[in-house]
């Protein structure tokens, strides 16, 4: 990981400060259970941010607030430039037309080859393509993970890693604006969750997307985001740089370090 550059960018220093997702004071419960206190951010175009946390500190919940699977209390959540918490079901499925998700174990269906995995994606994205054009979009993004070789493997052939490659394949294979990774190197080893690390970062140039990374693995957040936000107890405990967030003062934070 020595030789691996980190991402240096900041917020002010990004060439493009538009932000394509903005959370303003969000609040969302269950019952009693307050996991989210009001928390603002945003997410600028070909940015690549960190949701840090522990486990139940409310980073999925965030998420499906953003796609619109979980209606938040209160507050505003702005993506591609429409205020999501208004939508009804057929607008969000469009901003969700344009949203790559990599699943924690991929997702995969069980019973379709990797090609028809890939192919079925295309089909529910609604575009009107070509059986040409969908094996050249397949085998482009399946060149872009480094699998093209994969794709008339069954999901049960490959390993946890290649797996996750596949589920990125997927959700890049929409041309996505927006891709959200949930723990992308958790359940995998050092070295294949250093080749995920380092695919996420080339993804991040071949596609100009802008990406939600959620994770709790410190050298994940490192060598891929710009920019971090650290969520506790529903808030958003601390945002900066990866050298921020270390370099913070506070208890808790510096706990989260020594693991
Ligand atoms: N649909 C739901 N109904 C009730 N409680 C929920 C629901 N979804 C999430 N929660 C609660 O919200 C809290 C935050 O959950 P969330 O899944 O966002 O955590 P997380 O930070 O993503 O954790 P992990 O790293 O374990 O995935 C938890 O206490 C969880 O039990």
């Amino acid at each position: 990981m020595e030789t691996m550059a980190k991402n240096t960018l900041k917020t002010g220093e990004h060439p493009n400060h538009q932000p394509l997702i903005m959370f303003k004071e969000v609040y969302k419960s269950f019952g009693a259970n307050n996991v989210l206190n009001g928390i603002s951010f945003s997410v600028n175009k070909g940015e690549n941010l960190i949701i840090l946390g522990r486990s139940g500190s409310g980073k999925s919940v965030a998420v499906k607030c953003l796609v619109g699977l979980t209606k938040a209390d209160k507050g505003e959540i702005t993506v591609m430039g429409k205020d999501v918490t208004k939508l009804n079901e057929q607008e969000l499925n469009q901003i969700r037309m344009k949203i790559g998700f990599l699943f924690q174990n991929g997702a995969l269906y069980d019973s379709m080859t990797v090609r028809q995995n890939l192919a079925f994606t295309l089909e529910h994205n609604n575009r009107n393509l070509s059986k040409a054009e969908v094996d050249t979009a397949i085998l482009e993004a399946l060149t872009n993970v480094g699998l093209a070789d994969a794709i008339d493997k069954m999901p049960s052939e490959l390993s946890g890693g290649m797996r996750k490659r596949i589920g990125l394949a997927r959700a890049l294979i929409i041309k996505p604006e927006i891709i959200i990774y949930d723990e992308p190197t958790a359940g995998l080893d050092a070295i294949t969750a250093r080749e995920i690390i380092e695919l996420i970062r080339s993804i991040k140039v071949k596609y100009n997307a802008t990406s939600i990374i959620i994770t709790h693995d410190l050298t994940c957040a490192k060598y891929t985001g710009d920019r971090i936000i650290v969520l506790k107890d529903g808030i958003i405990k601390a945002e900066g740089s990866y050298d921020d967030i270390e370099n913070n003062t506070d208890e808790w934070i510096k706990s989260f370090f020594q693991k």
